[in-house]
């Protein structure tokens, strides 16, 4: 089956057509102030609105509250929530039933340990997003252009749909596929041309190399 896509943190209706066009599966939205890639409510919604049937508006959020949640779903018709800080998988459980909507919950991977949390969100998650563990010094919980070694994931039984993450870019996203067999890929800093802006031609041949067959 070909590999999904996720281009993530986009800000403005370039960046998201050229996701769009190219064939991106999902397309994801930020709501965390300490991001470059941070959106209001308004902003997103006004890129919602040109994003076709078929492709998945996720919304990104750490650690919120019910509140942030009711803040950004009131406005936002969002199709997916990626939960991307440290919520337990009781809460992963309690916004997907509060709120109605498949929740993808984004697990940070550095060292063979942290696969174990792979199996307890995948009991209460509908999607994983199986990311690189940020370093302590780390602001921001993602997006941070750090890849891990892919080679903890192969041949490893994932419980739920997954995507992997974590510094991927047009030039390593083929190999990534090839050692995680990963069914789908998430990416954010690596198809920018500055934190927050996507290059569409970036955006484009990541998607092409994604998508292409394995060889
Ligand atoms: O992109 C962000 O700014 C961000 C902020 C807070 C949490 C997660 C964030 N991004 C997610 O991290 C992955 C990996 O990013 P990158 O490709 O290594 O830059 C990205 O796909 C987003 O889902």
């Amino acid at each position: 089956m070909a590999v999904s896509v996720k281009i993530c943190g986009l800000t403005e209706a370039t960046g998201l057509s050229a996701a769009v066009e190219a064939g991106a599966r999902y397309v994801g939205f930020v709501f965390f102030p300490k991001s470059p890639r941070n959106v209001t409510p308004e902003t997103a919604a006004g890129l919602a609105v040109q994003v076709p049937l078929g492709v998945a508006k996720v919304g990104l959020f750490v650690n919120p509250d019910d509140a942030a949640l009711d803040a950004v779903l009131s406005r936002v018709p969002l199709d997916i929530i990626q939960l991307h800080g440290s919520e337990s998988p009781d809460r992963v459980a309690e916004v997907k039933s509060r709120f109605g909507l498949p929740v993808m919950k984004a697990v940070g991977i550095s060292e063979p340990q942290d696969l174990d949390a792979l199996w307890d969100y995948g009991l209460v998650a509908d999607m994983l997003l199986i990311d690189a563990k940020p370093s302590q010094n780390a602001t921001l919980p993602g997006g941070n252009g750090l890849a891990f070694d892919w080679r903890l994931l192969a041949g490893r039984q994932i419980l739920k749909p997954w995507l992997l993450a974590g510094g991927l870019t047009p030039a390593n996203v083929a190999e990534a596929i090839r050692l995680t067999r990963a069914p789908g890929v998430d990416v954010s800093s690596g198809v920018e041309s500055a934190p927050g802006i996507k290059d569409p031609a970036r955006v484009r041949d990541f998607i092409a190399r994604a998508t292409a067959p394995i060889l």
